[in-house]
């Protein structure tokens, strides 16, 4: 499988008259092309930052970050430019700033298409039949729910025929019948076009949805979770007790090239380790300990 995201001490840090926010501390992702995934974390942890980056909207600050063939830390204004408008595609939670009010859901999704100079009416209505609104495609944006409105944006950000699909909390403010219906478009899409689908948020539900899940911790890949039976269809899940990531999937520490991992801070507090910590092999099993005293050893 090739790839279609890769990202190696990613680093973005946001300056300002006094201070300095490290957002990104050397990040590491893969994103295989055709892949649904999912990237969960807390408030602040750096998932929109690190998905703006992959959207072209913000720069990298250091690191490497290829999307599609591009190199993002390197690539010009008039590419970058080219790169939003053929490669990515996105979804917001709030997506009323894409959606022109007084056009038609059809008109909506054909804009980016004449932006671009390739309009291709078929292929607008096939976008929206897609997303189910095959009898509304003439109703007036305003005259369309919210759920709607953001199957409209889906169908948006298909138009141009992009590669990669960014989603940043794309059922944040819908309920919960309206956002499997988005999954499962999305799911569609994933497996009609084979486009490759990049889902931030912090619904764990949502995330139960995809193959795997990456989660981001403080600027940092620190955990992956992988669907224990790739079989299990979306259908099946569903019928699972809605209890979150685990019942589905397998949670693995993430370790980099050189050896890093990410120790969750609550068992570094639990055994007390601070700044450092002492480490056995016994063949098998690495075990990690606060450090003995000095008059411990010495006794
Ligand atoms: N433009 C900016 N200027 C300064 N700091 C920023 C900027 N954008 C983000 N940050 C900081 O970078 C860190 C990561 O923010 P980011 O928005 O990526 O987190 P997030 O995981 O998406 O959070 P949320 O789920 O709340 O959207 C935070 O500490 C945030 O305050």
């Amino acid at each position: 499988m090739s790839e279609m995201i890769h990202c190696e001490g990613l680093v973005k840090i946001f300056k300002s008259e006094d201070i300095e926010v490290v957002a990104l501390q050397g990040l590491n992702l893969t994103v295989h092309q055709g892949e649904m995934m999912a990237i969960i974390g807390n408030s602040g942890s750096g998932k929109s930052t690190l998905l703006n980056i992959l959207g072209g909207l913000d720069r990298p600050s250091a690191g490497q970050v290829n999307v599609g063939g591009w190199d993002l830390l390197k690539i010009r204004d008039d590419q970058l430019v080219e790169y939003k408008r053929n490669t990515v595609g996105f979804v917001w939670q709030n997506n009323g700033r894409n959606l022109l009010p007084y056009l038609s859901a059809l008109e909506n999704v054909e804009m980016p298409m004449l932006l671009s100079g390739k309009l291709d009416r078929a292929y607008a209505k096939q976008l929206l039949e897609w997303v189910g609104l095959k009898d509304r495609m003439h109703s007036k944006l305003h005259q369309l729910s919210g759920g709607e409105q953001q199957r409209v944006a889906i169908a948006i950000s298909l138009s141009n025929r992009p590669k990669l699909l960014l989603a940043d909390e794309p059922t944040g403010s819908v309920d919960t019948s309206t956002s499997d219906q988005i999954m499962s478009i999305f799911r569609n899409v994933n497996r009609e076009l084979g486009i490759t689908i990049v889902i931030v948020t912090h619904d764990l539900t949502l995330a139960g949805k995809v193959d795997r899940v990456v989660a981001i911790r403080d600027g940092l890949t620190s955990t992956e979770f992988l669907k224990r039976n790739p079989n299990l269809d979306l259908a099946s899940m569903e019928n699972l007790h809605q209890g979150g990531l685990q019942e589905v999937h397998e949670a693995f520490v993430v370790v980099d090239r050189v050896g890093r991992l990410q120790v969750p801070k609550e068992y570094l507090d639990a055994v007390g380790i601070q700044g450092r910590a002492s480490m056995e092999f016994d063949g098998d099993k690495i075990v990690i300990t606060a450090p003995k005293s000095l008059e411990e050893e010495n006794a």
